[in-house]
């Protein structure tokens, strides 16, 4: 079967930064696919590159065997309905209850009709996916951090996307509640059989979510492989993630 993603000897700079030189990896149906970069190494420059937020200077980028590049607007805005984010920041709406922010995405991709019939029902399945039900009627200022990211991760989940890009989704959070983060991860994995990128610093969370991580040094890909053989390996630039 096709990667779901395919990124081919693919140069970015901006001006003299070179961020991106030759940089290639695929990921799988189902897979979760952890990148993992020191600060600046280009892994957010990545992901807007799968998307095609910003334009790669060369090489190719195909996402569900489709070049990217090629794409009409309309093409593109279908793909992009496809892919769910979770941003570092979340990126709720503070003036709005947790079904409200749950609701929104339904507004740009579900017709009136369509959410008058099924809105409710969605909002509460991706709550119940993260074990929030009860929060539906809050604010976000009466959530803890790891609850707000729960609801941007149920907020994503809503539109059922076929990839997901996690931006660092345990910075920030106590050890505990990013462990309980990894496990919806990994919920989410098995129940909608999602494809994931996740792009992360947390050694904890890589260890319990990657199927695969990629290490993006020196603006390519300069190691593919488990988390457990990365871990033995005696390569100085592998090791500085470890030690
Ligand atoms: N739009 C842009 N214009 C100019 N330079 C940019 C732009 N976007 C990113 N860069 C540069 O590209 C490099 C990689 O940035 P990027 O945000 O991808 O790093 P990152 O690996 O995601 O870092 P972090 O882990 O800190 O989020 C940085 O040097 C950054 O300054």
């Amino acid at each position: 079967m096709a990667p779901v993603v395919q990124v081919k000897n693919v140069y970015k700079s901006f001006g003299q930064n070179h961020v991106l030189r030759n940089f290639s990896m695929s990921v799988h149906s189902g897979e979760n696919l952890v990148v993992l970069g020191k600060s600046g190494s280009g892994k957010s420059v990545l992901i807007k590159c799968i998307i095609n937020l910003i334009s790669a200077d060369k090489g190719h980028i195909k996402v569900f065997d489709k070049v990217i590049h090629n794409m009409e607007q309309d093409e593109l805005d279908k793909l992009r309905a496809r892919i769910g984010f979770l941003f570092q920041s979340n990126a709720l709406y503070d003036s709005m209850t947790v079904r409200e922010n749950l609701e929104f995405p339904l507004r740009a991709h579900w017709s009136k009709a369509q959410r008058r019939k099924g809105a409710d029902q969605a909002v509460m399945e991706a709550l119940d996916d993260v074990g929030l039900a009860h929060t539906v009627d809050m604010m976000p200022e009466e959530l803890s951090g790891g609850m707000r990211k729960r609801i941007a991760l149920a907020r994503t989940l809503i539109l059922r996307p076929t990839i997901i890009l996690y931006d660092e989704p345990t910075t920030g959070l106590d050890p505990a509640t990013a462990r309980e983060i990894s496990q919806l991860i990994i919920k989410v994995q098995k129940k909608y059989n999602a494809t994931s990128i996740i792009i992360s610093h947390d050694m904890n969370c890589i260890n319990m979510t990657a199927n695969r991580v990629i290490m993006l040094i020196d603006g390519r890909c300069y190691a593919n492989d488990s988390y457990s053989n990365l871990r033995m390996s005696r390569d100085p630039k592998i090791r500085e993630f470890f030690d």
